[in-house]
């Protein structure tokens, strides 16, 4: 193991210095488009400006023998498109596959200066982070790129869930951890067939009452699967100073249902989720940007509370240093969307009046 003085040096000579602290940037959807799919290719120009992150992917989705030109139709996008301040990221190939060493030499040395974030499948522990660290310096250091490239780990393997603590902390360049529910499910052999949401058997029912006939109905209540895996995923990124995120909803019709995953997600301290398709898009927009009211509440609160110290009663409800900390951050999300969407920033403006 490194020595923690060593955490943030360089990996190769050459390479630029790590990053110490993970940037805030709005992330609320991590688009995906496959690059080498020329129709969806050609919305990318005009999806830019309506999403926060653009991401071309290599993996899953994409068939065996468009490998290739979904990596070249990358290469082709990023040196021909302006993105303004949307984010370039890519997922790659998982790193037993027979692309993703190529993946990784092409994308870094051709377009490495567009690329803020390069996604990587099917982490299992710290030593596949360590293997892209290293690896990524080295290239770095060939296209003599400025700043560092940071790295995002798919959580999708019943072992990477073990692991998630190490993966969030392996190195200064993560950024944070989406949840891969389609392949979690496998790799714990779950009995499920879908990509994330509920399942209607995952339930909960009533105790029978005493006092009813015998077969009465018993109200039900449908549990959340994936409760458990995001609670670990955000308290690990909390800890490690990174990014968590809800991954994909794959049914895609089901408008209501995603976007009660996402605000599942976004409750419990997800930063964003993937839109698969453009009409998911409005969703994840919608529901990781915090409510104007919420954001006025906060603001209100954190006037209130001066320095946050002792207690006050605001419209009946108590608050404290907790609840002043919450409150905070709410309306630093808030200011930081707002810096990037000028219609958010006009609806919190306009909550703040009432
Ligand atoms: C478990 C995981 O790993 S999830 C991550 C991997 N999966 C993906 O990346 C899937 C990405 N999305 C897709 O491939 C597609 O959206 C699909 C296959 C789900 C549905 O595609 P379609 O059947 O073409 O959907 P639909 O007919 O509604 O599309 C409408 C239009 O939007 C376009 N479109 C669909 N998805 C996207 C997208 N993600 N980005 C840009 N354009 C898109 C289609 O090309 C189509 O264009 P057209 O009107 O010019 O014909
Ligand atoms: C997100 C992803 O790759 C999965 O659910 O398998
Ligand atoms: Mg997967």
């Amino acid at each position: 193991m490194r020595s923690p003085k060593d955490f943030f040096r360089p990996l190769a000579v050459g390479a630029p210095a790590p990053v110490r602290e993970v940037p805030f940037r709005p992330s609320r959807m991590i688009h995906f488009f496959d690059p080498g799919n020329e129709k969806m290719a050609a919305k990318i120009p005009a999806i830019a400006p309506t999403v926060d992150v653009l991401l071309g992917n290599l993996e899953d989705a994409v068939a065996a023998d468009r490998k290739e030109a979904a990596r070249s139709g990358l290469v082709n996008i990023a040196k021909t498109t302006d993105f303004g301040d949307t984010q370039l990221w890519t997922r790659v190939n998982s790193l037993d596959s027979p692309w993703a060493l190529d993946d990784l030499i092409t994308l870094v040395t051709e377009i490495g200066d567009k690329l803020d974030v390069i996604m990587v499948p099917k982490v299992e522990g710290a030593e596949d982070i360590h293997y892209v660290d290293r690896l990524l310096a080295q290239l770095e250091a060939k296209a003599r790129i400025e700043r560092p490239i940071l790295v995002h780990a798919i959580l999708e393997t019943a072992t990477g869930v073990a692991n998630v603590e190490e993966i969030a902390g392996a190195s200064p360049r993560m950024q944070g951890i989406s949840l891969g529910p389609a392949d979690l499910a496998a790799s714990r052999r779950m009995k499920t067939t879908r990509v994330g949401g509920g399942h209607p058997g995952y339930l909960v029912r009533e105790d029978p009452n005493p006092e009813s006939a015998a077969g009465e109905a018993r109200a039900t209540f449908q549990q959340d699967l994936w409760h458990y895996t995001i609670a670990r995923m955000v308290d690990a990124c909390a800890a490690h100073g990174i990014l968590p995120y809800y991954g994909p909803f794959g049914d895609i019709r089901d408008t209501v249902a995603c976007e009660d995953q996402f605000r599942n997600a976004f409750l419990l301290g997800c930063v964003g989720a993937w839109s698969l398709h453009p009409v998911q898009i409005e969703i994840a927009k919608r529901v990781f940007s915090p409510a104007p009211a919420d954001v006025a509440w906060a603001r209100k609160v954190i006037a209130a509370m001066g320095d946050g110290t002792g207690a006050v009663m605001i419209d009946g409800k108590m608050q404290d240093d907790a609840t002043y900390k919450q409150c905070q951050v709410v309306a630093q999300l808030a200011d930081a969307l707002a810096a990037r969407d000028p219609e958010l920033a006009d609806a919190y403006a306009a909550a703040e009046k009432e």
